[in-house]
Parts: C-alpha cells; sequence; structure tokens
C-alpha cells in the first residue's frame, strides 16, 4: 500500500521523526523542506533521502508544515502529482481542512491526521524514531474523505508504533483545547512569573515547577499560529479555569469555610489527574514507587538498572532528579503495587541507598 513511498513535507522535529519511524520499518521515505539545512541534517540523520527527478508520485504525503502553511502544500503537493494523497499533522485541524477545501476541487484526496506526541524543542535535531510509539494518533476524515487516504494514512500511523483514533474535526480541535492547549497557556503563563523574579527564588526552583512549565519551552511562533487557529476552544476551556482561580483565590482568604473549599480544590486536582491515560494510553495506574540515592557517576544509572532486572522487577516509569550542588541523583523508580517490598529488599541487600 505504501510500496511507492512516503513524500515528507517539513523535515522539522514531526517530519523527521515519522521519516526515521517509517524507514526503521523499511518504507522509502523522500524528503523535502524549503530550508536546505534541515533538509540535509534530516537525510544526514538517516530519515528518508533526497528527492528525485524520476521518482513516481509518492503514495502519500506527510505534510508536517506549520498549521498556516499546510494548506499551500498539501495542494501543491496533490495538484503536482509528487504525491496520490496526502496527510497532515498539525496540532489543529479546523483550518487545514477549510484551507485544504479552499484550494482543491478534489479534496477527499487529503485526511487531516495529528500525533499527540511531540517535544519542546523544535527542528530535526530534537526527531527520534519511537517519538510516536504507544501514543494516539488523530485522523479527521469526513464524508468527502476518499478510503485510500485513510487506509494510507492509517498505515503511517500504525508502522510508526501509534494507536489510530478516528473523530471529526471540530470534536478534535476542542478535545486539544483541553488536554494540549490550554495546558500549554497555563505552562507559558506560570514560566513568565519567573521572568522578572530575584534570582535568589528561582534558584530554589525544583522539578516540581520544571515539569508544570515544561512545555513552555515550545516554539512561541509555532503555538502562536497553532493557538491563533484554535481561539475559540481555547478561549472556552481558559474561562472555565478564570472561574476556578476566582474560586482559588476566595478560598485562600482565612475562614474555616475558605479552608473547607481549599481542600475541596486539592482534591479535584488529585481526581482529574487521575484520569490521565498512563503507559501506552492503558488506563491509568497507580504504581509503587521505589527511591535510590546514587552517586553521579557513570555507570551507576546502567548497573542500578541491571540490578532492578535480576530482582524481576518491571521499570513502568523512572524520573532522574540532580541534588542542587551535590554528587548525587535520586532516581524514583515505578513499579507494580506489590513488587515494591522485594525490590526494596533485593536493592538494599545489593548495596543501594534505598530510600524509606
Ligand atoms: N512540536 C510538537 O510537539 C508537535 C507539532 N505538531 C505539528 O507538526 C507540525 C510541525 O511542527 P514541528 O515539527 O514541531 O515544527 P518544526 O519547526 O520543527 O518543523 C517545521 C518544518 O517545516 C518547514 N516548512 C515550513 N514551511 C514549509 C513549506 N511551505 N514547505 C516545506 N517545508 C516547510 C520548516 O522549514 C521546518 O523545518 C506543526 O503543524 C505542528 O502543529 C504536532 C504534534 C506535536
Ligand atoms: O510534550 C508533550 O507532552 C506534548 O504534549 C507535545 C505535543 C505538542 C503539540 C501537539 O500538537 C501534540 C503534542
Amino acid at each position: 500500500m505504501l510500496a511507492d513511498g512516503v513524500l515528507v513535507v517539513g523535515t522539522g522535529l514531526l517530519g523527521t521523526s515519522v521519516g526515521l519511524a517509517l524507514r526503521r520499518a523499511g518504507v522509502d521515505v523522500r524528503l523535502r523542506d524549503t530550508k536546505a539545512e534541515v533538509l540535509n541534517e534530516a537525510i544526514r540523520m538517516g530519515a528518508g533521502r533526497a528527492e528525485s527527478p524520476d521518482d513516481a508520485p509518492a503514495a502519500l504525503a506527510v505534510v508536517a508544515v506549520p498549521p498556516e502553511a499546510v494548506g499551500t502544500v498539501v495542494a501543491d503537493v496533490l495538484s503536482s502529482g509528487d504525491a496520490s494523497y496526502a496527510t497532515d499533522v498539525a496540532s489543529v485541524k479546523v483550518l487545514p481542512a477549510a484551507e485544504v477545501r479552499a484550494r482543491l476541487a478534489d479534496s477527499g484526496r487529503y485526511v487531516g491526521s495529528h500525533p499527540m506526541a511531540g517535544r519542546e524543542i523544535s527542528g530535526p535535531g530534537g526527531a527520534l524514531a519511537d517519538l510516536f510509539e504507544g501514543r494516539p494518533w488523530v485522523l479527521c476524515p469526513d464524508d468527502q474523505t476518499d478510503q485510500q487516504v485513510v487506509t494510507r494514512a492509517l498505515a503511517v500511523a500504525r508502522l510508526v508504533g501509534a494507536s489510530p483514533v478516528t473523530m471529526t474535526i471540530d470534536d478534535h480541535d476542542a478535545a486539544v483545547a483541553l488536554v494540549s492547549h490550554a495546558p500549554h497557556l497555563v505552562a507559558v503563563l506560570m514560566a513568565a512569573r519567573l521572568v522578572d523574579a530575584p534570582a535568589h527564588e528561582v534558584r530554589l526552583a525544583g522539578p516540581g515547577v520544571a515539569d508544570v512549565t515544561r512545555v513552555a519551552a515550545g516554539d512561541p511562533a509555532l503555538w502562536t499560529e497553532i493557538l491563533a487557529a484554535n481561539a475559540h476552544a481555547v478561549r472556552s476551556v481558559l474561562t472555565d479555569v478564570r472561574r476556578d482561580l476566582d474560586r482559588l483565590l476566595a478560598a485562600l482568604e482565612t475562614s474555616e469555610s475558605a479552608r473547607a473549599d481549599l481542600y475541596q480544590i486539592m482534591r479535584s486536582g488529585v481526581e482529574g489527574r487521575s484520569r490521565l491515560p498512563g503507559k501506552h494510553g492503558a488506563e491509568h495506574t497507580e504504581f509503587a514507587t521505589v527511591a535510590v540515592v546514587v552517586d553521579d557517576r557513570p555507570g551507576q544509572l546502567a548497573k542500578l538498572f541491571a540490578d532492578v532486572g535480576a530482582a524481576g522487577a518491571n521499570v513502568e516509569d523512572v524520573r532522574i532528579d540532580h541534588s542542587p550542588g551535590q554528587p548525587l541523583g535520586m532516581v524514583e523508580i515505578d513499579v507494580r503495587p506489590g513488587t515494591d517490598v522485594t525490590l526494596r529488599d533485593a536493592l538494599t541487600e545489593r548495596g543501594w541507598n534505598v530510600h524509606a
């Protein structure tokens, strides 16, 4: 089905990651980017090859350019015959669909899609072959969409290790406003509080504020396009957040009833977070954590993981924090509840400093 190969347009973070994952699955991938140095870096990384004038039309173009450029690029690859069908990976779906429809009479050869995986680093340098592993990949066909393009986009999603999900473009944009775009803005607002903060305060920052603000490091130009294209749905979520913020401000007053409400708000945070999907999209599972203090020297982590493996424990997740100013790290290993006791004993026996 993808025997004629895939054309990836836009060899930044997403395009190069798609190329690396498809190459690993044996697909012929040709690459295109308006910036020669970016294209050459993606080729050097093994994400695909340069296009050739002798190439037959690609089975599918995967358009991985910023949202406002998607319509023009999809119309170009389909009308030039560079690809028979096209999909895109933009973080919004209503805008690209409208732009493709406005530019192409046979827009049924396009289906919008969105892998729910990314990083806060732009460009091919941040690309990873396993970026999409176990992540949802949303496809948004409508009644005009040709089944061929859906089949091909589905094949790409599966070959890169993602789990395909189908929804309408409107449902998609509403969902990502809640789970991606509004959270991005909350992270940005908290990170922006640090800009003029005194250095002696910022110095105390630990992994908590780093976790909460991680996505705020994303490319401001790309995110401005994403948010402008989904402004309506994002405003709706932020209006609810503003209402909650007002309630929170009142709950921080010093009265007994305010204190009870503050507790209720904290409880709703725990409850909401527990609804986040767990590893590989499975239902959220509470893991048990084993924390080990590790010397910050070469080979320690490899030795620790070997000892965890020897103890028969499966690592469900792992976090590493470095103690500021000390040659020590704290490794938190999440395992299935029940296995933590045996693991703790086994690691202590092997001489590790396991936190109580
Ligand atoms: N960054 C992320 O975490 C995620 C991004 N996306 C979506 O993926 C798309 C790409 O984002 P990134 O890879 O992060 O951006 P990026 O900035 O790393 O890469 C975009 C690339 O597109 C190229 N480009 C721009 N216009 C072009 C055109 N007309 N023809 C050919 N190449 C062109 C740029 O030169 C650049 O190399 C965006 O639509 C974004 O919404 C989707 C999921 C996650
Ligand atoms: O870094 C993360 O956790 C993300 O959620 C990345 C991300 C960014 C943009 C998207 O459209 C989809 C995923």
